[in-house]
């Protein structure tokens, strides 16, 4: 039985969502902070969190920076103050699941959690699959749909942001294994030394800290399918092990010696080039092979320009109902020429934060250029010429959400001691997307070279 955990310090609020969960037949613990989360999560298995974000002893972003550290495999979703769209943000970007922003009606609660509940968050718009209208998107869908048909292993590859695992979702969801179970795992995002015991499962007491045998992520998927999100980032030895049990079908425990047959399809991405990844030594040449028996690729956004305006369109319903507004606010056609235009070097999860950020200032309004925060804006830093501001106003805005965002890259980055891998963690994001805002840092003088 999947059980939820609640984490919220309101007696109201928190009842008013153990209702919820009870009325959907879900089971349930709650929490009145995140300290008192921790208790429970080391007494008890938990499927999800459903945490506040402000409250006292232990607030929901350092719970949440607990859990990823501790339990990388619960997803969690905050609760945001209504109006706050950095702590939503930031919640996304520590590693969050998702978020539900204050006040929120019941249906929305269920809505956000079942598909965290049945698998992994679901990864399109909506669980519907991808929103596409261009061309080469849609033959990229229909060869997908064939392919999904088969048990071949599919190579996604693609830039960052451009809905690598949304593509890998749906090929699930249209396989004979749709209702079987679908996991993602990110081989980028969980800590070297986690990884293994994390994809394998462990007994108890096969390291200090494995207090209860676990599941790994293969054994979850028996019977569907494994996504290995950010395979190339796996280390070489583990490499090994992982092409050993694809060819087996078969996986042992950490600190077991029983073998257990398994059926899994499974799905990789990457944003790498992986035929250089395998010249440059850092990807296996046989794992490779194995993999990439039908490789599928996105094209970056701005060469699917029929996409943008049904994404940014469905982008802006998602958002409005997480926010409880009741209808999506229009795109102007002015708005509408701007995001035809931009490059949107951070693909389509670019797109969604742009359209998120547009819903909040649009305040209900038709979406115009001034609603779009669009990223070709540097920070001021004292002795470092600021460029001109693409669009039409909001430039105050503008510049404090970029320079918020580059400080907290900065103090990150601090934290971690320079170390990339341990920083894209911490923040939550791809290290491909940790090196592509690096760069852009150094490109308008916030960071120095090196
Ligand atoms: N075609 C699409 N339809 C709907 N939503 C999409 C689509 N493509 C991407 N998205 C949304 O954009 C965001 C990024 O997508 P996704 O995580 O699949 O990208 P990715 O290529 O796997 O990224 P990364 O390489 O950083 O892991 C997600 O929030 C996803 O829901």
């Amino acid at each position: 039985m999947q059980q939820i955990l609640i984490v919220e310090d309101d007696a109201d609020l928190r009842e008013a969502l153990e209702d919820t969960l009870a009325l959907e037949g879900w089971s349930y613990i709650s929490a009145g902070n995140g300290q008192e989360a921790l208790l429970l999560l080391k007494k008890q298995p938990v499927s999800l969190i459903v945490s506040d974000v402000s409250m006292p002893v232990m607030d929901g972003h350092q719970l949440l920076d607990s859990v990823r550290e501790h339990w990388p495999g619960i997803p969690m979703v905050l609760m945001t103050a209504f109006g706050s769209i950095n702590q939503a943000v930031e919640a996304m970007r520590r590693g969050a699941a998702d978020y539900l922003v204050k006040p929120f009606e019941p249906d929305v609660l269920v809505k956000v959690l079942r598909p965290l509940l049945q698998s992994r968050p679901a990864a399109g718009v909506e669980s519907d699959g991808p929103v596409v209208d261009d061309p080469a998107s849609r033959e990229l869908l229909q060869l997908a749909a064939r392919v999904a048909k088969s048990d071949a292993s599919v190579m996604i590859g693609g830039e960052s942001g451009t809905g690598k695992e949304v593509l890998a979702r749906y090929i699930h969801m249209q396989s004979q294994r749709a209702d079987k179970p679908f996991v993602a795992i990110n081989c980028a995002a969980i800590p070297e030394s986690l990884l293994e015991a994390t994809l394998f499962g462990y007994e108890k007491g096969a390291f200090t800290g494995a207090n209860a045998s676990t599941p790994g992520k293969f054994e979850q998927a028996d019977g569907g399918t494994l996504l290995l999100d950010e395979v190339t980032e796996m280390p070489l030895e583990l490499q090994s092990k992982l092409l050993r049990v694809l060819q087996e079908q078969e996986v042992e425990r950490l600190g077991s010696r029983k073998t257990l047959k398994l059926d899994v399809r499974v799905l990789a991405t990457s944003n790498r080039n992986l035929r250089q990844a395998v010249t440059d030594g850092v990807f296996r040449e046989d794992l490779y092979y194995r993999l990439n028996v039908f490789p599928l690729a996105w094209p970056p956004l701005r060469e699917r320009l029929g996409d943008i305006l049904p994404l940014a369109r469905a982008l802006l319903v998602k958002h409005a109902q997480r926010m409880g507004v009741a209808r999506a606010p229009e795109i102007h056609p002015d708005a509408a020429k701007m995001l035809k235009q931009h490059s949107w070097p951070g693909n389509v999860r670019e797109l969604e934060n742009v359209m998120q950020r547009a819903l909040i200032l649009a305040g209900g309004d038709p979406i115009t250029p001034r609603s779009l925060v669009i990223e070709q804006v540097a920070v001021p830093v004292t002795g470092v010429p600021k460029p001109e501001l693409s669009g039409g106003g909001g430039e105050d805005l503008r510049e404090d959400l970029r320079e918020q965002e580059y400080r907290m890259i900065l103090d990150a980055l601090r934290l971690e001691g320079g170390k990339k891998k341990e920083t894209a963690e911490r923040l939550g994001i791809s290290p491909r997307t940790l090196r592509y805002k690096l760069a852009r840092m150094r490109e308008e003088g916030f960071l120095q070279e090196g």
